[in-house]
């Protein structure tokens, strides 16, 4: 039997047990073995790189961004909208057959956006090409999810399971679950709160499920059966996710307005024939690109930060761009972007900006920086050449390091 078969087996099986407390470690167990299988799916096949043909595009910009959907909801009609590059779009289904890059430029910075292969239902058993396609989406650091406007609410579900089933996790956080494995000693259950979903005994079957026999869990939220095996799995990937509703030009305004206010989701219309009435050519006037871009942008979380030479303006077409998800975003991080060796040699560096408390304010190698902010670094070399007088014209405080900052130089 193969592993899709059983999956569905064991799927059937959950199906039949009714849900109560007699029956909760057995469901428990047989969800562990789903996971188990799922994850044993996903393994590329011997001797292939796992992405496959057409998908290995490499990365570019300082963020990628995902087009995910099924066939003909418009992903490649907005993949030319939004970059100039074209990506073949027609009225049949599969027109798009490989992965088309893109590049957004927005705020000085480059987003690489990916057009992708429709998906269907199905696609983490490996129909269409959705393996591949997937294996896109987790590479991202945002999923668009684009969704038809005039279809069935119920896609957004489909598709939303489709990815969960081989590990992605859209708009959630990491459960928070310690867990970790040992050598020797057993099991140790323990929580910080009273626990309504999961105890001891069910962590065990989990466990058990997996072989494990001695390990360490602490429970620091309520979390569930589901939340306990992403943890064991280890392999989930958390990622944001906008959902996009296109071809809101055939919908009614009441759909567009019922749309537009669900949580994480933009309206937009790609095709503005000239046939349209004229109450949605005014609200599609631009087609509400600009606020999906804006949407796109918030939801990536990127800082840019502008360095400032002594004694003249920041450059401010061209910023360092940092990201909590990809590196980090402390002056050490600016700092590796700058050089490598930049951090041995620095002092301090001096802070303009929302993450100043003051301006300019002195921060050292922890620092968290925020979009926008604007940094001059100050190198130890600098004042052994002579360098401290020409820094002193710019800042308004001393600008002499305390005693403190001497012994502990590098950190705030
Ligand atoms: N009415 C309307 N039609 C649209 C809109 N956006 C795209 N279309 C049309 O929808 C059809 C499918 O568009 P594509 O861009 O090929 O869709 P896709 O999602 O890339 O399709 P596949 O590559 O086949 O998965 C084309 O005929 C487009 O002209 C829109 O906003 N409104
Ligand atoms: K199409
Ligand atoms: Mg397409």
């Amino acid at each position: 039997m193969g592993i899709i078969e059983k999956i569905k087996e064991i799927e059937a099986e959950m199906a039949r047990t009714q849900k109560n407390k007699a029956t909760e470690y057995h469901l428990g167990q047989l969800k562990a073995k789903i996971a188990k299988l799922r994850t044993q799916l996903l393994e590329p096949p011997k001797g292939s790189s796992g992405a496959g043909e057409g998908f290995e595009v490499t990365k570019y910009g300082h963020g990628r961004v995902a087009l995910i959907g099924f066939p003909s909801v418009g992903k490649s009609t907005l993949l030319t909208m939004l970059t100039g590059t074209h990506s073949e779009a027609a009225s049949y289904e599969f027109t798009t057959l490989t992965c088309i890059p893109g590049i957004i430029n927005y705020n000085d910075t480059k987003i690489q956006l990916l057009d992708l292969p429709g998906i269907i239902e199905g696609a983490s058993e490996g129909k269409g090409r959705g393996r591949q396609v997937i294996a896109v989406a987790k590479s991202s650091d945002l999923v668009l999810m684009v969704l038809d406007a005039s279809k069935s609410e119920g896609h957004r579900q489909i598709l939303t399971r489709e990815l969960e089933a081989v590990g992605l996790r859209l708009n959630k956080r990491p459960p928070q679950i310690y867990f970790k494995k040992k050598k020797t000693g057993g099991i140790s259950f323990n929580s910080t709160l009273p626990l309504t979903h999961v105890n001891e005994k069910l962590c065990y079957q989990i466990l058990h499920e997996y072989k494990i026999h001695n390990a360490e869990v602490l429970f620091r939220e309520d979390a569930t059966v589901d939340d306990l095996i992403d943890v064991i799995e280890g392999n989930r990937k958390y990622i944001k996710c906008v959902y996009v509703y296109n071809k809101i030009d055939v919908v009614g305004i009441d759909d567009v307005d019922r749309l537009a206010r669900q949580p994480n989701s933009v309206v937009i219309s790609c095709n503005l024939k000239a046939g349209s009435s004229f109450l949605i050519s005014l609200l599609a006037l631009n087609l509400n690109l600009d606020r999906l871009l804006a949407k796109m942008w918030e939801e990536m979380g990127l800082v840019r930060v502008y360095t400032k030479p002594q004694g003249q303006q920041p450059d401010f077409t061209d910023p360092f761009v940092l990201s909590a998800d990809r590196g980090g975003c402390t002056v050490e991080d600016v700092c590796n972007h700058v050089h490598r060796t930049l951090v041995k040699d620095l002092k301090y560096v001096l802070v303009w900006g929302t993450s100043a408390r003051h301006y300019p304010q002195h921060c050292g190698l922890g620092h968290v920086l925020q979009d926008e902010d604007v940094v001059q670094i100050v190198k130890k070399k600098e004042k052994e050449e002579g360098g401290r007088g020409r820094f002193k014209s710019h800042t308004t405080g001393p600008a002499r390091i305390s005693d403190r900052e001497k012994k502990a130089p590098l950190k705030t």
